[in-house]
């Protein structure tokens, strides 16, 4: 593969404080899996605790915006309620369905929430019509919240393009990886 001027630029911050949420599509798991290990593996690389590392899952990614709106919301009701209280040490990691959210997730408010989905184009504009409001969604929800929202979807025209940006394929790059570190960086500045 030609190596190309495209890809981000990282910056070197300290997550240890952080609280990330990560809500993940379950449309293409054989995707969404390495793709949420690389962003996970990520977060952990820059300090940030197992246990502030919050993991919900949805259908598919048309619902990616409303669960990420949801675990934000029931995040600041539990924190408000607890009398608020650092991102430290008052979670329990798990993988939990966004109905569990509320019971099962201590309080403390988020730092960044990343969504993952995959999309791959099939024969109908179902795609088109998913990849537009699902982009639009997720920019609308974190300037509505103010609070950061990585953009965490694959928007891809077949499965080698998928399973590339995954990580799957000789020398490819897992995507998840940046995102995790956006969601350092912009939890760390929010926090500035
Ligand atoms: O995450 C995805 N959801 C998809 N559809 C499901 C959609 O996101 C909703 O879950 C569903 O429409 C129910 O609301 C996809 N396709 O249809 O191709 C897809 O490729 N990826």
């Amino acid at each position: 593969m030609a190596s190309s001027l495209k890809g981000p630029t990282p910056q070197q911050h300290d997550g240890s404080a952080l609280r990330i949420g990560i809500v993940h599509a379950r449309w293409n798991s054989t995707i969404i899996e390495p793709l949420l290990k690389g962003t996970k593996d990520k977060l952990l690389a820059c300090g940030v605790k197992e246990k502030n590392i919050v993991v919900e899952s949805v259908p598919g990614s048309w619902e990616l915006p409303i669960a990420v709106k949801s675990m934000y919301s029931a995040s600041q009701v539990q924190a408000s309620s607890a009398g608020g209280g650092s991102a430290g040490d008052l979670l329990a990691s798990s993988t939990t369905d966004l109905t569990a959210l509320s019971s099962s997730t201590a309080s403390a408010p988020f730092d960044a929430i990343i969504a993952i989905g995959v999309l791959i184009k099939g024969e109908t504009m179902h795609f088109e019509y998913i990849s537009d409001a699902v982009s639009h969604g997720l920019m609308r929800t974190q300037l509505d919240l103010g609070i950061p929202v990585i953009f965490g979807v694959l928007t891809v025209l077949n499965d080698d393009q998928a399973k590339a940006r995954a990580g799957l394929l000789s020398g490819s790059h897992n995507h998840g990886e940046d995102w995790g570190s956006a969601a350092v960086e912009l939890g760390v500045k929010r926090g500035a």
